[in-house]
């Protein structure tokens, strides 16, 4: 068979090439246009195995977007990745197949070659996606089939169905271990092959098997058949794991009529790869040979992600040689194929690393830039014509083994076996020489090897280690954790009873303040009553002393009627009982009389004149009473404003005592102690300066009471001076006329004189009698008066004293109450200090175990790390200089 280019394209021979013609001028267009690599994610459910760990998931997947959470519990993912689709658990191998696999068959089916890869971490779905289930049953593919059957069944119904001439080949070859071998090849120890370079330097397998199928039955046959060839082995991931990258090819050959008649055909491949698993060694539980094998499998992958990370920063040399199977996928990365790579991930806690690397590899991929070209288009005529050439060969070959015995070859054959054998003895030289150099250079690869793989085990060794004091310090940080979260709890719980013992302790305390405060605003209440009341009592006083002035002035009106009357009547019957007498003896004693006529005219103007002075007294008299009651009035006023100020004040502090309790409280909600400590101050300073207030103004109150008494015994003094300078005056004047009279008795020495004289003096006497009690009576009432004014201010000056002491009482009273509240507040305060130590003494004991714990993890780290460093130096310290 010919020899044909991983991608494809016919290298077999010079002449194939010359009877190749391109006809397709589209292709080559269209294979100028770059077009990014097609990358798509997979993302099953849990497996049995993660549900048992109890893994939990954390991967989200979204159309386009995968996130990937470090631990469930995280607000935000640890990193969004975007790619071309994403797929998660839900999605089916027929939703995967008619998304993304129909389009690359349409490709292939135009004459294109298309890759489609799986790459990922063991037992994430690679094999599953590209073969799954491959039972048939009565002709209808299983519903876990993967890519390849479905793909085998699609070209074949669709090519069926457009009635094409086509006809479909398939390969399937396995890297295993760097070693390449033919998965169909009928020998029972598959062939090993070689991946050579053609004239264009472009790589060729050569001598796999490549077999024509009639069906997708026959298709999946091949398949299972060289399924069974690979290599698998169990790990500690996948029971089934497979230990090789596997390279499945579809080949399709499309006859195609052109306009002028001629048949042409269409080559198109897809190259199916299944990579073996890209995860970490160590994590899989390789060991020995699953090792070594992990070690070649890594090589590959390792050189595909490198040949990925140059494509990616567009560097010149892209390190393709450096694994075969980064030099079979040569076209499919950068080159002329069309390719798309699924990456397929686990979504569990555990493959949580792995999941980041495939991602990353995933994403650094989505930037290589193909440049797909359709293959060129062979005519019938020249392929028939080649296979007629090499049929009729191989026909003389046998015809000449038929006739003759031994090796018989037809002339053309042995002579061009003759040349063949001479370029293949100069080749052989080439390549002894070759081998030499070769030799040379293997024998450096193996020194070079041995030591890179002893580093390599040492590595692993260094990593297994890493990995056990990763997992002890993984160990105790759980530990450590829950620890603190224990701790944590307590002291939770701690502050939590703290505060509501706080809670309830200010409650507490506000609930009786506010009842003693309560008492203390009714106490008030009372007093300002109390306060009311005696203001009535003193109106009241105020109102008697008023009536006893209008009485006093009434009496003294009345008095003085009395002794106009009195005086009126005196004189009218003096002057009568004297004209009667006067009369009788007129003519006798005419000159006597006329000096007694003018002593009584004398005598008369001396009597008017005593009660024109008399009138005026008592007018001096009525106008000390009126002044006394307007002062009186005055004082009452004056008491009577004091009161109500007193009564506003009172007022006034209750209610500035309800607003500042009030904003108190608040503010004692808040900051208990300190506003407690403020109020109290405040609340003592008010106290203060309203007594103060109070004091000043009962001070005001008892001294003007005392100048009232004052001006009241002053007005009595007055009175009484007044009634004693009169009483004096009017005895000296009737002690004058009295020795006048005797002076005209003494004169005249009449016997009637005596009589009239009698007479005139008993009347004089009763009028003066009269006149005396009047003014006695008159000193006895107002002496009364005075004495009742006098004792009801020392009643009223009584009344405001204990008025007073009632107040002082009263405010001492709260005083002592804010005093109490203080005493209180500083117990209370202890009894927070105190709760506070004891909060803070738990605390600390909670902290010390605390930093205690903290200090045993650290030195429990601290002889992890130093561990880890022992074993580290100990394992680095024999290291080998790396062989160039
Ligand atoms: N999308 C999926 N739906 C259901 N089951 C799946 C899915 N993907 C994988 N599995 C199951 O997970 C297990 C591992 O899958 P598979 O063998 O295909 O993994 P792998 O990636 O090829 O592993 P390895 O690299 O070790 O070969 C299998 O039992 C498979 O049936």
């Amino acid at each position: 068979m010919d020899n044909v280019s991983f991608n494809g394209e016919f290298t077999g021979s010079e002449r194939s090439k010359k009877r190749r013609r391109s006809n397709n001028e589209n292709s080559t267009k269209e294979g100028e246009k770059a077009i990014n690599i097609q990358v798509v994610v997979r993302c099953r459910a849990r497996i049995e195995r993660e549900v048992a760990a109890n893994s939990p998931i954390v991967v989200q997947a979204t159309p386009r977007e995968i996130k990937v959470w470090a631990n469930p519990q995280d607000m935000m993912p640890y990193k969004t990745f975007t790619f071309d689709k994403v797929f998660g658990s839900d999605a089916d191998q027929n939703r995967i197949f008619d998304t993304i696999v129909i389009p690359i068959l349409h490709e292939v089916k135009a004459g294109y070659n298309c890759t489609l890869f799986a790459y990922g971490q063991t037992s994430t779905g690679k094999t599953f996606t590209m073969e799954g289930k491959l039972d048939i049953c009565n002709g209808t593919l299983n519903p876990d089939a993967g890519v390849i059957p479905r793909s085998l069944y699609y070209l074949f119904d669709t090519l069926e169905a457009e009635q094409a001439d086509f006809s479909v080949k398939i390969s399937y070859i396995e890297l295993y271990n760097e070693e390449l071998k033919d998965l169909l090849s009928s020998d029972s120890d598959a062939r090993q092959l070689k991946i050579l370079d053609d004239s264009n330097r472009k790589c060729v397998l050569h001598g796999h098997e490549e077999v024509l199928i009639k069906s997708a039955e026959d298709g999946i046959n091949v398949l299972k058949q060289g399924s069974m060839k690979r290599q698998v082995a169990q790990t500690n991931y996948n029971k089934n794991s497979s230990r090789s990258h596997s390279v499945f090819c579809i080949t399709v050959h499309i006859k195609e009529t052109m306009p002028d008649g001629e048949d042409l055909l269409k080559v198109g491949k897809f190259n199916l790869v299944d990579l073996a698993g890209s995860e970490n060694i160590s994590r899989t539980g390789a060991e020995n040979l699953r090792a070594k094998e992990a070690g070649k499998i890594n090589k590959s992958l390792l050189t595909l992600g490198r040949c990925i990370n140059s494509l990616n920063e567009h560097n010149q040399h892209i390190p393709y040689r450096e694994s075969k199977l980064t030099r079979l996928l040569q076209d499919s990365l950068g080159g002329h194929t069309k390719t798309c790579i699924i990456a397929t991930i686990s979504p569990a806690k555990l493959s949580y690393e792995e999941t980041i690397s495939t991602l990353d590899y995933a994403q650094r991929a989505k930037n290589i830039l193909n440049k797909p070209v359709a293959n060129q288009r062979v005519t019938k005529k020249a392929l028939i014509k080649e296979y007629i050439g090499e049929i009729e060969r191989l026909r003389a070959d046998l015809l000449a083994a038929r006739e003759k015995n031994g090796i018989y070859l037809s002339q053309d054959t042995y002579q061009s076996l003759v040349d063949e054998n001479q370029s293949r003895k100069d080749e052989n030289e080439e390549l002894k020489k070759l081998n030499e150099n070769l030799k040379q250079r293997v024998e450096r690869f193996e020194q070079e090897n041995s030591i890179i793989n002893r580093k390599l085990l040492r590595q692993i060794s260094i990593n297994n280690h890493h990995q056990k004091v990763f997992q002890e310090f993984h160990q105790m940080m759980l530990s450590v954790t829950s620890q603190l979260e224990y701790k944590f709890n307590e002291i939770k719980s701690v502050h939590i009873g703290f505060g509501e013992l706080m809670y309830n302790k200010a409650r507490e305390f506000m609930e009786r303040r506010e009842n003693e405060i309560s008492v203390i605003v009714k106490c008030i209440e009372e007093r300002i009553d109390r306060s009311i009341l005696q203001k009535d009592q003193i109106i009241q006083i105020f109102d008697n002393q008023e009536q006893i002035a209008i009485n006093l002035s009434d009496e003294l009106s009345k008095f003085r009627e009395e002794t106009l009357k009195l005086m009126d009547q005196k004189g009218r019957e003096l002057l009568k009982s004297a004209s009667t007498t006067f009369s009788t003896f007129q003519n006798e004693l005419s000159n006597q009389f006329e000096k007694v006529r003018s002593y009584q005219v004398k005598f008369g103007e001396d009597l008017s004149g005593l009660m024109k002075t008399t009138q005026e007294h008592i007018a001096s008299q009525n106008q000390a009473i009126v002044s006394f009651r307007n002062f009186t009035h005055e004082t009452s006023n004056s008491q009577i404003d004091c009161m109500i100020e007193q009564k506003h004040l009172l007022t006034q502090l209750a209610e500035e005592d309800v607003l500042s309790r009030k904003s108190m409280e608040e503010e004692i909600l808040s900051n208990v102690l300190e506003t407690l400590k403020k109020y109290g101050d405040e609340h003592s300073t008010k106290v203060k300066s309203f007594i103060n207030n109070v004091q000043d103004i009962i001070q005001k109150n008892v001294d003007s009471v005392k100048s009232f008494d004052e001006a009241c015994t002053n007005v009595a003094n007055d009175m009484n001076a007044a009634n004693t300078s009169y009483l004096t005056n009017f005895n000296n004047r009737y002690d004058t006329s009295k020795e006048n009279l005797l002076a005209l008795k003494n004169e005249n020495r009449l016997a009637r004189i005596d009589t009239i004289e009698d007479n005139i003096f008993a009347q004089l006497d009763e009028c003066k009698d009269a006149f005396k009690s009047k003014i006695i009576s008159l000193d006895t009432f107002a002496s009364s008066a005075v004495k009742e004014t006098s004792e009801l201010q020392k009643r009223h000056a009584q009344s405001f004293n204990s008025y007073a002491t009632d107040v002082t009482q009263g405010f001492s009273e709260f005083q002592n109450q804010f005093l109490r509240t203080r005493t209180d507040s500083e117990t209370m305060t202890k009894c927070v200090f105190d709760l506070n130590q004891a909060n803070a003494n738990a605390t600390s004991g909670l902290y010390i175990n605390f930093i205690n714990q903290v200090q045993r993890s650290r030195e429990e780290i601290n002889s992890l790390s130093e561990k880890f460093n022992d074993s580290d130096t100990k394992i680095r310290t024999p290291t080998t200089k790396r062989v160039r």
